[in-house]
Formats: structure tokens, C-alpha cells, sequence
């Protein structure tokens, strides 16, 4: 799979406040985004999460950019002409500006023209690929949030990118507009190949729609994994640490009559059946001569999964 973005020790560090340059005082800075590497393939939806301040607005505008940064290198497209292929590439970083008094394909031409962008249909493109066609000259302040989001998304995508880069696009939107962007987002990948970078305080929406995550904290890129690696993680199942795991899966499979397991490091082994009978698999195994050192049922929800893994107790 071609890789759309691949970001090598990409640092920002932020000089600390009161900072004079022309002092040329040594000084240690906030480090935004510390060392990230990240890598993400052609038709993925790429989730980012953090807690608030973990670095994800900046990692997303140097990968824009918007800024440059302190330390490290990216490749766009397999490329490092980056201001080439960033022309491949839309962003809604900051709130998108809109014109409350034109309507919406009015607003989509002032920009269209604005960037310089000569295809005749791009704007009714645009509207049709986020479902905003039908508005006519509605002006855009008589849009509810949810149809202004989607005017943003329509705006990043006047120049057809290959590369969508949208930093919280549901802010701020009921179910039923999350529920829209989700919409919008699927289908732009699945059927015009678009690939995107999205990050979003909504845990539970972010599962549903991503296909890959990194989970960012403190600037660091601490963890990258698609939605198979996250249902394993998040799946219920019986972990046990036993003295001699190889002969517990033997047992597990002629007793227990499953192979629906795994062994990991440590003498552990994951039972994904028999998950809420515990004592029962304790005592068929420990007749059979295994030390069943500990036994639990574990599983997580998604979200819960996120929170864990980003720290501490606030939210994105
Ligand atoms: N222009 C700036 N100057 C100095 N510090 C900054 C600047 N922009 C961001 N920061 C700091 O860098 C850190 C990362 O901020 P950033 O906005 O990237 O985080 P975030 O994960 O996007 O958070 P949120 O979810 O709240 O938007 C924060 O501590 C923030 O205060």
C-alpha cells in the first residue's frame, strides 16, 4: 500500500513564554510535538487522539504546512517535495471562514478563485461529495453547524485532494451531524480513494470511523494501531497466568474443546470463550496438573480503551 505521509522525529518545540530571541537565553521550550513518527497508507481514515494539549492541532499544522518544524523530516506522496504535493492535500485546521451572507456555492467560488483553482465543476463537486447541492442560495448564517462543517469539508476538497487533513470536524455537533461527517468521510474514502487525517474528541464516533489510530500524549506519538489490532485489544477473554502455558493450550483444546485462543509473553494465555466461566476452566485445568496462578476476565469498550491509553481523566 503506498505511503501518503511518513513524518520522521518531527518535532515542534514552542519557546516558553517571556522568551526573548534576541537574548539568545538558553531555554528548554514546551516540546508540542516531540519526536513523532508516523506513517500513514493510501485509503486510510487516520484517527489522532490526545488529551486536550497533547499536541495534535500542531502535529496536523506542521504536516499542513502551516508551520515549520524544529527538528525532524516527512515525506508527502513517497516525496520530499512538500510544497508540491501539499497542492494533493486539503485541511480544515482552524475554523474554515465563511461568508454568512452568501450562499453556500457562492462561498465555494470566493474560494475556489482564491486558490487559484480552474476546474469548472469543483464547486458543484464539492457540494455534491458532502450532500450540500440542494441548499441553493440559502445564505450560510441560516445554517445549522452541522451543514457549516460539512461547507468546510466541501471548501478543503475544491482542489479534488488525495490527502484530507480535518482537526476536529465534529466539534460542537449533535449525533445526528457527527453522524453526517461520518457519512460524508466513508464515502469519500471508499469511493473516490481519499485518504484522511481527522482528529476528534469523540472517542466512540473516532471508533466507528477510523481504520488506523495513534494516540498522542504529552507530544509524543506513543502508540499506532489499525481497528483490528483495537478489537483484539478492546475483545473480552479469560487472561490466566499458568505455570506451563503450553500444556494449558493443549488442555484448553482437548478439554475445553477451543482453539480460541492466544499465548502471550509471561506464561500468559487469553481465552476468548469460556469468559464468564472462570472457576470452571480454573478447576478442569488444575486437575490436569496446571498451576493457575491468577485468572481474570478482562475486555474493555473502546472508549474506555482510548482513555486509558491517553491518561489521565479528561477527555480529548
Ligand atoms: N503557538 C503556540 N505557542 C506556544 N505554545 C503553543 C502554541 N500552540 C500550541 N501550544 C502549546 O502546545 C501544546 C500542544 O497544543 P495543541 O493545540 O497542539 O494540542 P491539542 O492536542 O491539539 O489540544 P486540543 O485538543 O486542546 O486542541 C499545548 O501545551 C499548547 O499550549
Amino acid at each position: 500500500m503506498p505511503t501518503i505521509l511518513k513524518t520522521h522525529n518531527l518535532t515542534k518545540i514552542f519557546p516558553p513564554a517571556g522568551f526573548a530571541p534576541h537574548k539568545k537565553r538558553k531555554s528548554e521550550g514546551r516540546h508540542a510535538v516531540d519526536h513523532v513518527n508516523m506513517t500513514i497508507r493510501k485509503g486510510d481514515i487516520y484517527g489522532l487522539i490526545g488529551r486536550n494539549g497533547a499536541g495534535k492541532t500542531t502535529l496536523m499544522r506542521l504536516i499542513a504546512g502551516l508551520m515549520p518544524p524544529t527538528e525532524g523530516t516527512m515525506t508527502l506522496f513517497d516525496s520530499t517535495e512538500l510544497e508540491q504535493h501539499r497542492r494533493r492535500t486539503g485541511c480544515i485546521i482552524e475554523a474554515p471562514g465563511l461568508y454568512g451572507n452568501m450562499s453556500a456555492p457562492d462561498n465555494l467560488e470566493a474560494h475556489r478563485r482564491l486558490l487559484g483553482i480552474t476546474s469548472s465543476t469543483a464547486v458543484a463537486d464539492s457540494l455534491e461529495a458532502v450532500g450540500l447541492s440542494s441548499t441553493d442560495r440559502k445564505k450560510v448564517k441560516h445554517f445549522s453547524l452541522g451543514m457549516r462543517q460539512r461547507l468546510g469539508i466541501a471548501m478543503a476538497l475544491l482542489g479534488s485532494p488525495d490527502f484530507l487533513i480535518l482537526d476536529e470536524p465534529t466539534n460542537g455537533l449533535d449525533p445526528r451531524g457527527i453522524a453526517e461527517i461520518r457519512a460524508v468521510l466513508t464515502q469519500l474514502s471508499q469511493e473516490q480513494g481519499v485518504t484522511v487525517l481527522i482528529s476528534s474528541h469523540i472517542l466512540g464516533e473516532l471508533s466507528k470511523l477510523a481504520t488506523c489510530f495513534g494516540i498522542m500524549r504529552e507530544g509524543m506519538l506513543i502508540d499506532e494501531f489499525n481497528r483490528e489490532d483495537l478489537e483484539t485489544r478492546c475483545q473480552r477473554c479469560l487472561k490466566m497466568v499458568v505455570d506451563q502455558p503450553k500444556k494449558a493450550a493443549m488442555l484448553i483444546e482437548t478439554l475445553l474443546g477451543t482453539d480460541n485462543y492466544d499465548i502471550l509473553p509471561e506464561n500468559t494465555i487469553r481465552l476468548f470463550d469460556y469468559v464468564d466461566q472462570s472457576g470452571f476452566v480454573n478447576r478442569e485445568l488444575n486437575q490436569n496438573g496446571i498451576l493457575v496462578e491468577s485468572i481474570t476476565p478482562v475486555g474493555q469498550d473502546i472508549e474506555a480503551y482510548f482513555m486509558s491509553k491517553m491518561g489521565g481523566e479528561d477527555r480529548a
